[in-house]
Formats: C-alpha cells, sequence, structure tokens
C-alpha cells in the first residue's frame, strides 16, 4: 500500500505540497524525535491520503461472504454453499456514491462532517468480520508516510510509467515494481 500511496503522491504535486506543509508544521524541521499519539492525531492529511488511495485503489479488491444454508438475500433465494464476492474496487469509485470518483482528491476526507455513504467505504470489509487490525494498519501507514517524507524528498524515477499491479488469487492486489529516487530533504 505504501508503493501506491508513493505513486499517487508523485502525481500530485498540489497534495505533496499540502502534505509537507502538515508534515512540517508538526515536527518544526525536526528531522529525528520520535512520533507520539498526538502527532498521529494532527496528522490529518496524511490519513486523508492514506484513506483517498485506499478508495481509489484498495489492496483488498473483493470481500467474500458464504453461507451454508439456502438463505434470501437482496430480494433473491440463493443455495446453499453460495460464495458471494463484494467487489469493493467498483463500491468506491462508484459515481453513485462517490462524487468524481476518478479524482485522486485527499481534502473530501478532511471536511469534518464528510461521512462516506452507508458501505461506500470498506478497505477494511463491514460487520462482524470487520478487519480487527485496522487501527494499526492507519497508524502504521500515518506514521510511516509522516517519518519517510519528514526526512527525504521520494521521487518516481519515470512519471509516464503506469502503476504496475498484480492480484493475488483475484482478491489481494500489490505493488510488482515502482521505481523511487530518494534523496535527503533539505
Ligand atoms: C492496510 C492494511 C489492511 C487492510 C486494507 C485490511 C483489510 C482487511 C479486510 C478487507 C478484511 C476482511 C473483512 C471482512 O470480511 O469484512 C480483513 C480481515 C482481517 N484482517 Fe485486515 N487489513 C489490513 C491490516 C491488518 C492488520 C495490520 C492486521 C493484524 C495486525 C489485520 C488482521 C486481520 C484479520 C485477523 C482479519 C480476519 C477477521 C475475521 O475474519 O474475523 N489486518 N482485513
Amino acid at each position: 500500500m505504501l508503493s501506491f500511496i508513493i505513486y499517487y503522491i508523485a502525481h500530485h504535486p498540489n497534495v505533496k505540497k499540502k502534505m509537507l506543509e502538515e508534515i512540517d508544521s508538526i515536527f518544526q524541521d525536526d528531522k529525528m524525535r520520535t512520533i507520539n499519539k498526538d502527532d498521529f492525531y494532527n496528522l490529518k492529511y496524511c490519513e486523508a491520503i492514506v484513506k483517498e488511495t485506499a478508495r481509489i485503489l484498495p489492496i483488498v479488491h473483493f470481500n467474500t461472504r458464504y453461507i451454508d444454508k439456502p438463505s434470501e438475500i437482496a430480494g433473491y433465494q440463493w443455495p446453499a454453499d453460495t460464495l458471494f464476492l463484494a467487489n469493493i474496487q467498483a463500491i468506491h469509485n462508484n459515481d453513485d456514491y462517490w462524487e468524481k470518483p476518478n479524482k485522486f482528491n485527499p481534502d473530501r476526507w478532511m471536511d469534518e462532517n464528510f461521512e462516506p455513504k452507508k458501505n461506500s467505504f470498506i478497505m477494511f470489509g463491514g460487520g462482524l468480520r470487520l478487519c480487527p487490525g485496522r487501527k494499526l494498519a492507519m497508524i502504521e501507514l500515518v506514521c510511516l508516510i509522516a517519518l519517510l517524507f519528514r526526512k527525504y524528498e521520494i521521487n518516481l524515477v519515470d512519471m509516464n510509467s503506469p502503476i504496475k499491479v498484480k492480484c493475488d488469487g483475484g482478491i489481494l492486489v500489490s505493488c510488482v515494481e515502482l521505481l523511487v529516487e530518494i534523496k535527503p530533504r533539505n
């Protein structure tokens, strides 16, 4: 997921600028101090970048559900042993739920009153089997991008290269290759 985040940041200079302003306002040019809980809560724009990346390109593309008894779901009768696949990628990019879904726009998450429509943002699944690691994953990703971009300038080697992804088992999406140039920030 970090590769996808770096890719989208590199392709949206206005987003990168805003992210660096947030990071610099929090760390005040200190490139070494340990990140703490308050920093995490203040890194709202970084969090918005993580969510927006996961909206456009969810690493879990499909969520699965299985019924072991015949059931009626969404007005249809289904036999026992039916496996359902919910297409997370399609839901996240559907214009019934999202304004300009193809636009990478972390700002959509910045409005205090913004709440995605019910079940329209399911990067961590939902219901009883909701991902139990979601908070840890968010903390790790937000802190990681803040600590990386606080200290390093990260650019893509080839801005024209499309993102190279592979999909394992039709469900998990990962980045195959992303060539980056990293140098210390001034
Ligand atoms: C960006 C990172 C992550 C993403 C996108 C993600 C996404 C998901 C999704 C979509 C599910 C299926 C939920 C459902 O069926 O409704 C899931 C389940 C699960 N995740 Fe995560 N996850 C992430 C990180 C983590 C981490 C860090 C942990 C553990 C430390 C974790 C542990 C689990 C476990 C144990 C389940 C199975 C839950 C169950 O079946 O009851 N995940 N995750």
